[in-house]
């Protein structure tokens, strides 16, 4: 069967989406879709406005209609619709791969709920495969990347083409070579206490749904289980 299954996952989340709602949007090609789908929406009549977590999704809201507030002007969000490198059964989840992982981090922390889209090869029983993207500042970044080696991992500097790659933040990924995350939580604090990590790809705690696309046409919704 011929589907396209990040588009199945995104038209699903935006599902969620009801009148009055202040939307996160997030990045990558999965994200795409969702932001697509709320286009058409907003055409037929929906009501929201949302904030975006790249350029690249905002200027693609801002082609299709879809009305942008400014951060100060708001100060929660309902609900963001994001993709994921990664996700385990918990619903923790790599980000980042694009390099957005710090905004939409701010996003996705500030709105009530967060729905992870992804197709199923982004379903995995231990994260780490894909390789942690963290975000540092360029300052003395050896020695930033030096600490996080110590962390178990191999960071590479990310690169475009000839240059070092830089976020819409002004700042470098170390994409980290983990292979096995045994535990993301321990991590995340590690990551946390190195001077120079602005901030890294783990989301613990912060996506409430997955939905994720398979390739037979079928879609897998994953509730977290928090503890109350
Ligand atoms: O920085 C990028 C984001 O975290 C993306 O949401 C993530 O990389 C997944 O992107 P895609 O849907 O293109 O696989």
């Amino acid at each position: 069967m011929n589907v396209n299954v990040k588009q199945l996952a995104a038209e699903k989340a935006v599902e969620y989406v009801l009148d009055g709602m202040k939307v996160g949007l997030g990045t990558g090609s999965t994200a795409y879709w969702a932001i697509r789908k709320l286009g058409e929406r907003v055409r037929e009549g929906l009501k929201i406005t949302a904030v975006a977590t790249s350029r690249a999704s905002e200027e693609q809201a801002r082609e299709l209609g879809i009305p942008l507030v400014a951060f100060g002007d708001i100060d929660h969000l309902d609900l963001t619709i994001d993709g994921a490198d990664e996700l385990d059964k918990e619903l923790q989840l790599i980000k980042g791969g694009g390099g957005a992982l710090l905004r939409e981090k701010i996003v996705a922390s500030n709105s009530s709920r967060m729905i992870v889209v992804a197709d199923e090869s982004k379903a995995v029983g231990t994260l780490g495969k894909f390789p942690l993207p963290v975000e540092i500042v360029p300052f003395a970044w050896e020695w930033t990347v030096a600490e996080i080696a110590k962390l178990g991992c191999k960071p590479e500097l990310r690169r475009n083409g000839e240059e070092l790659y830089k976020t819409d933040n002004g700042n470098y990924i170390a994409d980290s070579h983990f292979e096995a995350i045994e535990s993301a939580p321990k991590l995340a604090l590690d990551l946390q206490s190195i001077p120079g990590v602005v901030e890294h790809g783990l989301f613990i705690g912060i996506a409430d749904i997955a939905i994720i696309g398979k390739n037979d046409g079928s879609i897998e919704t994953i509730e977290a289980k928090r503890e109350i």
